[in-house]
């Protein structure tokens, strides 16, 4: 059996694959986002251990026993600072967190991060936010031996080695993209060089095994941890997304299009991103919004409602395009298409009766024009989607699939096991790296759990919403300079 890691921002998955690829089992724990100042999103990286810890000593003994194999996946871009000691410096700065504004138009102007890195240079992303504790925190800066991902932070904590696979090492913007390896002059126009970054090495690769105190505590001695992925290729590889067009719509914390492309398609108008996809051989482009079921958990806080299932069933009670409320979904700003990390989400339309249930809808339907959006940025990039295989959390919701289906105008495929699409793929990237054997074999998409087609009057209702969406964030930023 193969177990996959998943270090997702809301919490961490761990999923026990059979060779078959069937699942096993699954354990998780959750974690939480600290925004101790506006625009900040940090996250304590020996809380990731943690609950990596709890998750998989949540598994039951006998399957823990039974694995051969390790992968580990996780959010993306996220700064973790070690120092000599190997202990982190402070607390981790997320994906989401936007402080780093300044630094990126710095960065973009001392090197070629758009041609090597094929990226704008946007705050999400891990080589600003070092720009940014370089000037705010020099003593923290000078201190830095070692910057980490998350997911190979918990790595290093499991094995004691420093690695990093291409798919997530790309979203640092130190990577050589094309080269799939380290770029020393991206390093040096942000004060670092290549004996501060991990090993980058393929997602396929084997990269250590469990230091015996953890292969005690799990009971799962001398077992091999594979490279692994950045958290959206990793579900890609997931559910078999790894042929070039082959094309992804993740629902977890943020909402990503992912499409695997044949080779590195830089193309970073209107913020969208290309990186190395987790299999050897392989890049993909991808829209990414900041906040997509995130809005869901604060709208569910927001109005009472118990968690995400009680929330769509609020949704459903009011109906689709029920109201004339619409939702901006930039609670922590956002990358895809418009790349600000400054901007704030809103409701409009809002009259005597508006209800819980028509906010609940209207923030469901607000997260599918974000979405629609990101397509429409892709497909100026020159990209085709016709159908998107569904991964994360908010897979679990059927009505959220049909407003999404109707804003994209494409067929959404349910596989079994999408909502921990990340832990899934780690794990077979795991299978991969212990036993070798084809990639194209190993990551075929798991069976159809059902499919949801683009309604055409569903689609009809909401492009007046769709139309006062896309004309409202010009509004409300009417002196931002554009991506
Ligand atoms: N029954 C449900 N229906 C729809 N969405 C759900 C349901 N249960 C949980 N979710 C959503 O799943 C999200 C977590 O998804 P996940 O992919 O695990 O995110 P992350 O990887 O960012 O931690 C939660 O934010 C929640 O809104
Ligand atoms: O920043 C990105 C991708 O560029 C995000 O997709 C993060 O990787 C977070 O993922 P989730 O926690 O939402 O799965």
């Amino acid at each position: 059996m193969f177990l996959g890691i998943d270090i997702g921002t809301s919490g961490v998955k761990a999923v026990v694959l059979d060779e078959r690829g069937a699942v096993v089992a699954q354990g998780v724990a959750a974690l939480t986002v600290q925004r101790p100042h506006p625009l900040w999103s940090e996250q304590d990286a020996d809380a990731w251990w943690q609950a990596t810890d709890a998750a998989v000593r949540a598994l039951p003994a006998d399957v823990r026993r039974a694995v051969r194999g390790v992968g580990v996946a996780g959010q993306m871009h996220g700064a973790t600072l070690l120092g000599e000691d190997d202990r982190p410096l402070r607390p981790a700065i997320l994906w989401n967190d936007g402080r780093s504004h300044a630094e990126c138009a710095e960065l973009d102007a001392a090197a070629d991060f758009r041609g090597i890195a094929g990226n704008l240079v946007m705050p999400g992303f891990t080589a600003p936010k070092l720009a940014w504790v370089r000037r705010h925190e020099p003593e923290t800066f000078a201190k830095v031996r070692t910057v980490l991902l998350p997911k190979d932070h918990v790595r290093l904590r499991m094995t004691g080695e420093k690695a990093s696979d291409v798919s997530d090492a790309a979203g640092t913007l130190w990577l050589d993209v094309a080269k799939r390896d380290w770029s020393d002059a991206l390093l040096a126009a942000t004060g670092l060089s290549r004996a501060q970054m991990p090993r980058a090495v393929e997602g396929v690769a084997v990269t250590g095994t469990l230091r015996a105190e953890v292969a005690e505590a799990w009971g799962m001695a001398g077992v091999p941890v594979a490279g692994g992925g950045g958290d959206n290729a990793a579900g890609a590889a997931g559910v078999g997304v790894v042929t070039d067009g082959d094309a992804l719509l993740s629902l977890g914390t943020s909402g990503v299009i992912f499409v695997a492309t044949k080779d590195f398609r830089p193309n970073p108008a209107r913020a969208v991103h290309a990186f190395c996809h987790c299999l050897p051989g392989l890049w993909h482009q991808m829209s990414v919004h900041l906040s997509a079921a995130a809005c869901i958990d604060w709208v569910a806080r927001l109005t009472g409602a118990a968690g995400a299932a009680e929330l769509f069933a609020r949704a459903e009670a009011a109906g689709p395009a029920s109201g004339p409320e619409i939702f901006l979904p930039y609670l922590s700003g956002e990358r895809t298409p418009h790349n600000d990390a400054e901007v704030r989400g809103g409701f409009l339309g809002l009259d005597h009766d508006t209800s819980p249930e028509r906010l609940a809808q209207a923030v469901l339907e607000g997260v599918a024009f974000a979405l629609a959006d990101g397509l429409d940025a892709l497909r100026d990039a020159g990209t085709t989607v016709n159908r998107l295989s569904v991964i994360g959390g908010g897979a679990r919701s059927r009505y959220w699939g049909q407003t999404i289906a109707a804003a994209l105008g494409v067929e959404l495929v349910y596989l079994s096991g999408g909502e921990v699409g990340p832990a899934l793929g780690a794990a077979r990237l795991a299978q991969i790296a212990v036993d070798g054997g084809a990639p194209a074999d190993v990551c075929v998409p798991p069976p159809v759990s059902h499919t949801i087609a683009a309604d055409p009057l569903l689609a009809e209702r909401l492009a007046p919403k769709r139309a006062r969406f896309v004309d409202a964030y010009p509004r409300i930023t009417p002196n931002r300079t554009r991506a």
